[in-house]
């Protein structure tokens, strides 16, 4: 049984891959956080911009096994001639409390290239064609490599130096949308000046924000 929020056709916003025509799977449920505005401050993850609560989303649902999930999702695709390759995102939430060999096999027999958005704490299942971790707070890793570390900044508990290191193609600063109480000064100006001082890293915004769409 799979438990999904939402399930939406739209452009993948953030890191490397941002423009791509992508069907977000948001599953329900997180581990760093219950959701819940009154257990935020105790969370380990306490700047979370998403609605992961539920299955009442938009082409939300429960979902009794892959195959069911998997028709659900590529139906959402809308380019049926082959030209591009379907693009599927598994975020949430955290997928890798839900995400499993079955439900990517059943997208790779659609035609999907399978991406996922996770915040490293879980093992992964086999089979993900693109991997973004993105750290949070004082958890520590259980994924050191992948295509693309994704780091929201900043956080006290995880400067860039301690993933500066680690196995991944790419690096994202993202400036934290919702600034943590108690700080005055601008995410976006403290990302950007660290990208210039840094250039390893590069400057992931959220570009969905912008443009506004999901
Ligand atoms: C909502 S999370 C879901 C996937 C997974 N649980 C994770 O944290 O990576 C999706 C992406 O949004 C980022 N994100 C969450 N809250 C944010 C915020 N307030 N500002 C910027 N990015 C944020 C996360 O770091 C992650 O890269
Ligand atoms: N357009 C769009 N791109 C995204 N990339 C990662 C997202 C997420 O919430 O995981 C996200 C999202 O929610 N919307
Ligand atoms: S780990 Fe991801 S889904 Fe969970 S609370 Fe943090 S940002 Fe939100
Ligand atoms: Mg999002």
């Amino acid at each position: 049984m799979y438990s999904v929020k939402e399930a939406f056709y739209s452009l993948q916003g953030e890191g490397a891959r941002a423009g791509r025509a992508s069907v977000f799977c948001r599953f329900a449920g997180c581990n760093l956080w219950s959701g819940r505005e009154r257990d935020r401050a105790g969370a380990a993850c306490r700047f979370c911009d998403t609605d992961f609560v539920g299955t009442d989303g938009q082409h939300g649902g429960r979902f009794a096994d892959a195959e069911a999930l998997a028709v659900h999702l590529a139906a959402l695709w809308p380019d049926q001639d082959g030209v591009a390759t379907p693009y599927v995102v598994f975020t949430g939430g955290e997928p890798l409390l839900q995400l499993d060999e079955a439900l990517i096999r059943a997208m790779h027999e659609r035609g999907f290239e399978v991406a996922v958005e996770t915040n490293g704490t879980l093992p992964t299942p086999a089979g993900i064609d693109w991997l973004c971790v993105s750290p949070k707070g004082a958890t520590s890793l259980a994924l050191t490599e992948g295509d693309e570390l994704k780091l929201v900044h900043p956080q006290v508990e995880a400067p860039p130096e301690r993933f500066a290191g680690l196995d991944f193609r790419h690096f994202f600063l993202q400036p934290m949308d919702t600034a943590p109480l108690g700080r005055t000064d601008s995410p976006m100006a403290e990302t950007v000046a660290y990208c210039l001082a840094h250039p390893q890293w590069r400057l992931s915004l959220q570009t969905h924000k912008i443009a506004g769409i999901d």
